[in-house]
């Protein structure tokens, strides 16, 4: 037997399978967009703490996973028999095959979403908390962006999925391709000729779509993009541009309350008792170093005093106001408030993966309106960077940065908002010994400047030469409180000093 070749060709100059390819490439599109949106939404539900959404979210997905298509289609088609008042719409078979195509591709990316956003690291939550971004703007600037990045693959092939899926809307006499070549051979017998044809359209739009929608994962794509070092001479450039940030004067602190004032903080983890009843001021301008072996509550203090843990028992209580309380639900005005004064860098950085490092210094001013200008944000992000010496880097990734680099980067992030007082928990821990220095630069100067320092650390020189007080702590209780000069002083007859003293290795 051969094939009518002849026949064949001439099923490509046929306006009926150009209107059906027209017809294969609306429905996929707009199934492929809106299952994309209602995917997003149905994962959220399922990744929500509540029990009324999770469910529901879950049983959507088990069921539309798990129904063939065809049957979904037929079911869809046949509802005006149920409901009548839905003929007018379900009745049409483009809007019948669209509804099943989206509820089906939906159930397939909701799990697709859950994985993207599962992936983004906890640590890009923490770090938008800490510039005080709201729960929807976390979601928006620095979850969703990197979730879809990572999706976008996944995303891409159900694209390529639902094309052919689309094949099957045939069923409920849909004039699509496959059902255009159906009515040619049941007319002509010419099965083979035809059928080829219909492969033949299907793989030019899954090739032709599939490679705009490549072509768009590569744009987005972050590591493939290599901004340089700028030139000396852009650097002159953009440093004629900055601006500086206005800082909070240097006023006279006598008399005014503490910047910090903690009151026997308490936090533990089911049973075990990390922080037990922890008493400690912090004032003004005053840098404080707290020290201690691994496990003993350094790093579990600091992150209570911006929420990102919850307090059991006890208060903070910040420039003389009632801040947060131990066991109490915060009140989210207050606690807003509270937050815009307090920045913290963390020891991994958290720099934004999908931000240049100057886009990650303006991301939190500009979500908080200060300024209201993009421009003078821009500039006083140029001015943020120079001031930690990245200038030259302004446009590059995270990825194309060092260690001690991206950690400068957090830190004039940090500074952007203004912050009156910074946690720092053990800002050098994940960097190589020789970036070490640069980072520890970095924070003498905001000491030097008067800003009111609170350092977890393990860089005991570093911490005898910046602070004003060293405070150890071991298992959960501040073992030692006092400047550097009354550790290193420390004898027999002070213990808990001498024992500070020891642990940091301070020789008589
Ligand atoms: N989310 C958590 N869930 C359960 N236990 C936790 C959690 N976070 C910390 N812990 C426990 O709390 C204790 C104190 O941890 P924390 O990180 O505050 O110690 P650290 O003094 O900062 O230690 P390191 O110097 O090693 O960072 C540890 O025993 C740790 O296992």
């Amino acid at each position: 037997m051969s094939l009518d070749w002849e026949y064949f060709f001439s099923l490509f100059t046929m306006a009926s399978f150009y209107k059906a390819c027209v017809t294969v490439v609306i429905l996929s599109t707009l199934s492929w967009i809106l299952g994309l949106g209602l995917g997003f939404v149905v994962a959220c539900a399922k990744m929500s703490t509540s029990r009324w959404m999770n469910i529901p979210a879950g049983v959507f997905i088990w069921f539309f996973r798990s129904v063939p298509l065809l049957v979904v289609l037929v079911f869809v088609y046949n509802l005006p028999q149920l409901f009548p008042s839905t003929g007018p719409y379900l009745g049409v078979a483009f809007i019948s095959g669209l509804v099943s195509l989206v509820i089906t591709e939906a159930a397939y990316m909701a799990e697709i979403h859950r994985s993207g956003l599962l992936s983004v690291a906890k640590g890009q939550r923490e770090a938008g908390h800490a510039l005080n971004i709201g729960f929807l703007g976390i979601q928006r600037l620095i979850i969703i962006p990197q979730a879809i990045r990572i999706s976008m693959p996944a995303l891409i092939n159900e694209y390529v999925t639902v094309i052919k899926l689309s094949s099957l809307v045939s069923t409920i006499s849909l004039v699509e391709i496959l059902q255009v070549g159906q009515r040619l051979y049941s007319q002509n017998f010419l099965v083979m000729e035809t059928l080829l044809a219909v492969a033949v359209y299907y793989v030019a739009i899954v090739t032709i779509f599939g490679s705009v929608l490549q072509w768009v994962e590569k744009k987005l794509d972050v590591p493939s993009r290599k901004p340089e070092t700028l030139t000396d001479s852009k650097c002159a450039e953009l440093r004629k541009q900055a601006t500086a940030i206005p800082m909070r004067e240097n006023v006279d602190t006598k008399g005014l309350p503490p910047a910090l004032n903690l009151k026997k903080i308490r936090k533990q983890f089911g049973d075990h008792e990390v922080l037990k009843q922890i008493d400690m001021q912090i004032k003004i301008g005053e840098v404080v170093s707290i020290i201690g072996p691994s496990g003993s509550g350094k790093t579990t203090l600091i992150r209570t005093i911006n929420l990102l843990e919850s307090l059991n028992g006890g208060e903070v209580v910040l420039f003389g106001e009632d801040f947060i309380k131990g066991g109490q639900k915060p009140n989210s005005k207050t606690v807003r408030q509270g937050l815009q004064r307090i920045g913290m860098v963390f020891q991994s950085f958290n720099l934004f993966p999908h931000k240049t490092a100057l886009e990650n210094i303006m991301l939190a001013p500009r979500y908080h309106g200060k300024p209201q200008d993009k421009e003078v944000n821009r500039n006083q992000a140029l001015y943020l960077l120079d001031r930690v010496g990245l200038l030259a880097h302004a446009d590059k990734y995270p990825h194309q940065l060092s260690g001690g680099q991206q950690q400068r980067v957090a830190i004039a992030r940090t500074l952007a908002l203004s912050p009156d007082i910074i946690l720092f928990d053990e800002p050098t821990s994940a960097l190589d010994p020789e970036m070490v220095g640069e980072v520890l630069k970095v924070i003498q100067d905001l000491a030097k400047e008067g800003m009111t320092l609170v350092i977890v650390t393990h860089e005991m020189d570093f911490a005898l030469s910046v602070s004003d007080r060293v405070v150890m702590m071991e298992h959960g209780v501040v073992q030692a409180d006092a400047s550097p000069a009354e550790i290193t002083n420390a004898n027999s007859e002070t213990p808990d000093l001498l024992r500070a003293k020891q642990f940091m290795g301070i020789e008589s």
